[in-house]
Parts: structure tokens; sequence; C-alpha cells
């Protein structure tokens, strides 16, 4: 497998992972927490830790449906075990008396004096109604001990956590209504380009959709920002300054796309350095070269400011494995490292210049180990590979694909949240 880190940079860029450290450096909780019932808070993060308040489980209890026994008893009792007692979920059971079972089912309590559940399927009842097992009855098989997961006021859940399906769950079996949580983070998102026009409005010749806007409108909802939309803005250095400092009086962070490049037509960079600084611009990556990163000053604290670049692809990329980690870090998560694994290539391409590329590539469902195809077309505005992707193969610069090699494959599916 390749070397990511040993990729020989472009000059004047900066690698990939070292643009996520300084993001995730520059991050902080950017909002205040307030109270959240539990219905409301699926994708909400907490503010504060959550410990537990009820042992889990609650009780001995029965991990099948089966029959409750001493286990001592069977041997003292060969002719089998009268059933004395039915136990459903739910109800307190009796002391199990010596030489008799126990009818039980799934989630009910262990009666007191049984050691042991034999599930119904090696158990026979004869015609006078007592149990026989078959096979071996262990102590404490199929029962789940009281505080086997957690005892009262132990841990649960940390502060950072994102209230997803199964923390939910975990907060509702403890009895939790309501949840500390952090105020949704405010994002502007501006959309640079003369040339750009909203679905739905006739095309002019040389003018594009904005394709950036639905994507990232998209992206920062799935990721439960509230979001400031401030539409497509002109490519000129007072119009962006407009919008820019209208984004910083409105939001917690701003994100913006395209004008980021070299051109005379891109305004990011020195409007920003003129409403606050730049600290980073240029990652070795393609797509996605001319992400930026700064700071638009305000009185009272700074409203940081990333900059996606204008092609579509790149815009997508830049957000998943750059802006998104920096937008979860200020609403309080702690973001996970990139997951990557190893796959091969099922195709050779050329080498990429002094730049980590990602190529758009789907999973061969054929092949019994993990192999690689191109998803498309790789150009920076194709969005159709992207829409097929499974993910990204992750080339160090300088370094032809080769068919058969390994190579470091991240998933999109861990930017789902
Ligand atoms: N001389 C150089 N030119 C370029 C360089 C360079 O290093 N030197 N870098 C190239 C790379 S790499 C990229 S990526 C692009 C990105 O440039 P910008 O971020 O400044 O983006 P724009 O120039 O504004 O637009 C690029 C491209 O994307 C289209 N676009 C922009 N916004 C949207 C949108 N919201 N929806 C759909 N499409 C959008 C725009 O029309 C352009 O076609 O710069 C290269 N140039
Ligand atoms: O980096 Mo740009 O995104 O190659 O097209």
């Amino acid at each position: 497998m390749s070397c990511a880190s040993c990729d020989t940079l472009t000059p004047g860029l900066i690698d990939l992972d070292d643009a996520r450290r300084r993001l995730l450096a520059d991050a902080r909780p950017l909002t205040p927490s307030e109270s959240c019932p539990l219905d409301a808070a699926p994708g909400r993060i907490l503010a504060e830790p959550v410990n537990a308040r009820l042992a889990m489980p609650g009780a001995d209890n029965s991990a099948m449906d089966g029959y409750a026994l001493r286990i001592a008893d069977l041997e003292t009792h060969p002719n089998g075990l009268p059933v004395i007692q039915r136990i459903p979920a739910g109800c307190a059971p009796a002391l199990l008396a010596e030489g008799s079972c126990a009818r039980i089912f799934t989630g009910a309590p262990i009666p007191a004096g049984a050691d042991c559940v034999v599930p119904q399927e090696r158990c026979r009842i004869d015609d006078q109604g007592r149990v026989h097992i078959q096979g071996e009855a262990l102590p404490g098989a199929n029962i789940r001990r009281r505080g086997e997961e957690y005892l009262e006021d132990a841990p649960l859940l940390p502060a950072g956590q994102l209230l997803d399906a199964p923390a939910l769950a975990l907060l509702a079996s403890q009895g939790i209504v309501e949840v500390e949580v952090f105020a949704r983070l405010r994002v502007a998102l501006v959309s640079t380009g003369d040339e750009l026009v909203e679905p739905g409005m006739p095309l002019a010749p040389g003018q594009l959709y904005n394709s950036n806007r639905a994507m990232l409108s998209a992206l920062l909802r799935q990721q439960d920002c509230e979001l400031v939309d401030l539409g497509i803005v002109a490519d000129t250095a007072a119009g962006l300054r407009d919008a820019l400092c209208q984004a910083r009086d409105s939001a917690d962070v701003v994100i913006c796309t395209g004008g980021v490049s070299v051109g005379e037509e891109d305004h990011i960079r020195p409007v920003l350095a003129g409403l606050g600084e730049l600290i980073f611009h240029g990652v070795a990556m393609k797509p996605g070269k001319p992400f930026a990163f700064g700071r638009l000053h305000r009185a009272v604290g700074d409203v940081p400011l990333l900059g996606l670049p204008g092609n579509p692809v790149a815009s997508l990329v830049t957000w998943q494995v750059l802006g998104q980690a920096f937008v979860q870090a200020c609403q309080g998560r702690r973001p996970r490292p990139l997951q990557q694994f190893p796959v091969k290539a099922g195709f050779s391409r050329r080498t990429t210049q002094g730049r980590r590329e990602l190529l758009r590539v789907v999973l061969d469902p054929t092949e019994p180990s993990p192999v690689v195809r191109l998803a498309g077309g790789q150009g920076s505005a194709m969005l159709g590979a992207a829409c097929q992707a499974d993910g990204y193969l992750m080339v160090p610069g300088n370094t032809p694909v080769l068919e058969g090699n390994d190579y470091v494959f991240l998933s999109v599916a861990q930017f789902a949240v």
C-alpha cells in the first residue's frame, strides 16, 4: 500500500492531513446549550455527560423463552421437574420451590432459587407435565444479570455525543425525557459566481445552474445545522464584502463556494483579508486544491469561514474530508478520524502531479475481496460519478494507479452523519 504522508507536495499547498489538523485545532464549540425533550432530540449533540439512573438490566432476567430451574435439582429429581410457576415479562415471581421449575419468557425476572434457564428447544415435557432437559445446564446460563451493562451512576453518554437512534434508545431505556444539548449551529451559505442561476430560472448563454447550493444545504441540514442561505453573490469585491458582512453578523460559521482560486475574478481571499484573516489556502488534493480557511473579525468573537472550490465535486469532497469535521467540532461533537481501509485497484491510471487524488470509485460486488473500479468521469465538475461512488480511492501525488495494487479507500458512508 502506498504511504499518503510520503506525497511530494506541490509547493505552496499543504497536506490534507495537516489541513484537517489545522482546522480542528481552530474549532471550538460555538453554541450555548439548551434543554431539549427527547422526542425533539434526534440529530442534536449532548452538551453534558449523562450518567445511568437505573442499573441495566434492572433485575436478573431470562435471555430465552424456556424453563428456569435449580441445577442441583436435575440430579436429585431424575424423573423430571414439575412446572409450578409461569413467569411472563413484567411480573414479580415467587421463590422457586425445591424440586420444581418455572415456565419463563425472554425478559422475565428470574425467580429466587433458580440458577439457570434452559431454552425450550432443549426441554421435553412428559405426559405428567414434568420437564426433562437435553444437554448441559450451566450455572447462570441464559440469565442476564442485574447491572451487567451499567450500574446506577455509571457514565452512560459523554458530552459531544450525537443523539442518533441508539443513543436515544439508551436514554429512553433509562426513563430520561429531557437532555441538555448544544443549540443548533447557524451556518451561512454563500454561492459566488456571476454565471450562476437558480434552478427554475431560464439560462442565458454562458450561465449554469447553482448545484452547490442544493448540495450544501442538504449536507448542512443532514448535519443538523440551521441554514442561513444568502443565495448567489456576484463576483465583485464589493458584493462579496457585503455578503460576508451579512453572513458574519447572522451566523456562527460561514461557508462559501467558488471564487477561491487565483484569477482576478476570485475575490474570496482579498475580501477575507480585508474583513479578517486568511489562515491557510491551498491543499494538495484533487479535487479541492483551492480550499481556503479564515476568520471574519467581529466586535465579539471571530466567525470562521470555509472557502470551498466552485467546481461541484471539489466542493463536495472538501466538505466531506475537511469542512464536515470542522463543523462537527463547532457543534460540540468530537469528529472521528477519517476511516480508511486498503482495497485493490481494478484499473490503471496515470499519475497526478504533486496532489493526493481522491478518485470516485465503486466497490465491485462480484469480487471476493474489495476491488474498486472508476465510478465514471473524474472531472471536478462531473457530479455523475460522485452520485454513483461508494467512496474515494486515495492515491498519493506523483503515483500512478496500477491495476492489482493496494491503495487506501475512504467509504462515503462515513460522511452520512
Ligand atoms: N490558473 C489557475 N486556475 C485554476 C486553478 C489554479 O490553481 N490556477 N485551480 C483550479 C481548480 S483546481 C479549481 S477546483 C477551480 C476552483 O476555482 P474557484 O473555487 O475559484 O471556483 P470558480 O472559479 O468560481 O468556479 C469553478 C467552476 O465551478 C463552477 N461553479 C462555481 N460555483 C458553482 C455552483 N454554485 N454550482 C455549480 N457550479 C459552480 C464555475 O462555473 C466554474 O466552472 O479553479 C481552477 N482554476
Ligand atoms: O482541485 Mo480542482 O478541484 O482539481 O478541480
